[in-house]
């Protein structure tokens, strides 16, 4: 660990399991590490709630580890389940969950060779795990390769082309973004104050407010982030509130808030002005969202709790908003990098519960709109059915709506996305980690025509009246750019737990 990441880590609390390992391959492994990651695997290993919970659990417990200890186990938890799929492979006939020390020493020979573990460690356990180790990666089945579940690996290979580039960048670790708070910070300012504390960090390749970083110091410590010039938002997702471009002074909601992350996007672009409803169906996820909009200085955003899509309360916006976000619940497979564990949790049948859901919120939600206004259609999935399908759904049934082009949208307020999206996904928006380096998201941009104007050509008027800062005050005859794509995000597993996973990948 370089001088600057040891100042911008706090060793006394669960060590972040996404910074760059630094041990270049010199870790010596103590018998005292091995019990101890058998110990958080034994817990973790049961996939009955989002690891990096568990884990910060585990490591409140274990405050006999030093930081050494911790950063060595929380890489190996995390190297365990983005490759749970391959470890499974070599350790058949046995189950990792149930033989979690034998699961930690194999991530463990994995991560740092065998060598790294003396004798003493290993004991009667060497012999079997030098067997385990024999196999090549190419050796097993591609779907095994590809350490994601039977049932995605299906789907993806159908869908894309260019799924074994896919399934490779789903396995590595995400860089971390921030969102800057224009209303109280440039993101030059943000490199400044970073680069002021030895932390390298760079401007985003797409959204303006996108400022990132190779490593995780404990940023929630720190002024910048206490005094709400920043918030962690991955890069995709910000440029879902471009898509949304709400202006100053409009009726906004965000059907789908959660704790926040797009609404306080949406909050500062429109300057704090107008009014923007948050719902949620999820209290305790909502009550995230007031401390984050009080730090943002943010006063036009108002949660409130909805029993359902259908609540009274959405009945009775009817027809009054010019912009209605659903970053509807989804699978979330979007979002592996973030949250390896997930694409364990969440299984097949989760995903027929969620798309009905995701049908029905968008359907309820698009009452909401005056005529002329936008509707912003958003996941953190990687699915055509939880993405394109919704939408091509929605709008054989709703011949008032039309799709615009998402492409066109970003590019007039500066943001350019390769044509080659644009070519490859039409008028859909879609991040992917393969091609953008981002988590993977969906959007799709619909308009509520106008009566009179129905069938005219999908010209959007308020593109050129737009309040939303363009990238270096570029705003209009921006160049051609960008097209949508294939990628989605996913919500709303059954369980509490499942859900949180799926919330902290989109947030
Ligand atoms: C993808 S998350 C939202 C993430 C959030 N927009 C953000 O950027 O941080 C989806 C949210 O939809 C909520 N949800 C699920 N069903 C819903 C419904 N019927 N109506 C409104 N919200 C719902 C979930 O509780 C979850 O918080």
């Amino acid at each position: 660990m370089s001088p600057e990441e040891r100042r911008t880590h706090d060793p006394k609390k669960a060590p972040n399991p996404r910074m760059k390992s630094t041990h270049n391959g010199e870790v010596r492994i103590t018998s005292l590490i091995v019990d101890e990651l058998a110990k958080a695997l034994r817990k973790i290993l049961k996939l009955d709630g989002p690891a990096d919970v568990l884990m910060s659990l585990y490591f409140k417990n274990a405050r006999h580890l030093g930081p050494r200890e911790r950063t060595i186990i929380a890489e190996a938890i995390y190297y365990t389940m983005r490759h749970l799929s391959m470890i499974t492979w070599r350790m058949a006939p046995v189950c990792p969950a149930k033989a979690p020390k034998l699961t930690g020493l194999l991530t463990l020979a994995l991560q740092y060779g065998i060598d790294s573990i003396p004798d003493s460690t290993l004991g009667r356990e060497k012999e079997p795990l030098k067997n385990m180790l024999r196999p090549k990666n190419s050796e097993a089945p591609k779907e095994i390769q590809a350490e994601v579940p039977k049932w995605l690996y299906d789907k993806a290979v159908v869908q894309y082309t260019d799924h074994k580039a896919l399934f490779e960048a789903m396995q590595q670790s995400a860089p971390l973004d921030l969102r800057v708070n224009t209303l109280k910070a440039t993101p030059d300012e943000v490199i400044e104050e970073l680069t002021q504390h030895g932390v390298q960090a760079e401007k985003g390749q797409y959204s303006p407010e996108c400022v990132r970083l190779n490593i995780k110091p404990a940023l929630t410590q720190w002024p910048i982030y206490k005094e709400g010039k920043v918030d962690v938002q991955d890069e995709g997702s910000q440029l879902i509130a471009r898509l949304v471009q709400p202006k100053r002074g409009e009726m906004v909601c965000d059907f789908c808030a959660g704790a926040g992350g797009k609404t306080l996007a949406l909050g500062a672009l429109m300057k704090s002005t107008g009014r923007i409803y948050a719902f949620d169906v999820n209290e305790k996820r909502l009550a995230g969202l007031t401390p984050r909009m009080r730090r943002a200085g943010l006063s036009n955003i108002h949660p409130a709790v909805i029993r359902n899509e259908h609540d009274l309360r959405v009945k009775r916006l009817y027809g009054k908003m010019d912009r209605v976000l659903v970053d509807a619940p989804c699978s979330g497979t979007g979002t592996y990098r973030r949250n390896p564990d997930l694409k364990w949790r969440f299984g097949e049948e989760e995903l027929d519960r969620i798309n009905e859901i995701q049908k029905s919120v968008i359907r309820s939600a698009a009452k909401m709109l005056k005529a002329g206004g936008r509707l912003v259609y958003a996941t953190c999935s990687i699915l055509q059915r939880e993405n394109q399908d919704v939408i091509n759904d929605f709008l054989a049934e709703n011949p008032d709506f039309r799709l615009l082009n998402s492409y066109e949208i970003l590019g007039k307020q500066g943001i350019e996305i390769s044509p080659y999206q644009a070519q490859r996904f039409g008028d859909f928006f879609a991040m992917l980690p393969q091609l953008n380096g981002t988590d993977g998201f969906f959007g799709a941009v619909l308009e509520k025509v106008k009566p009179e104007s129905k069938r005219k050509a999908p010209k959007a008027e308020e593109d050129k009246a737009s309040d939303v800062p363009a990238i270096e005050q570029k705003e209009e005859g921006q160049p051609e750019t960008g097209a949508p794509a294939e990628a989605v995000q996913a919500d709303k597993p059954s369980e509490e737990a499942k859900e949180e996973v799926t919330e902290q990948a989109k947030a």
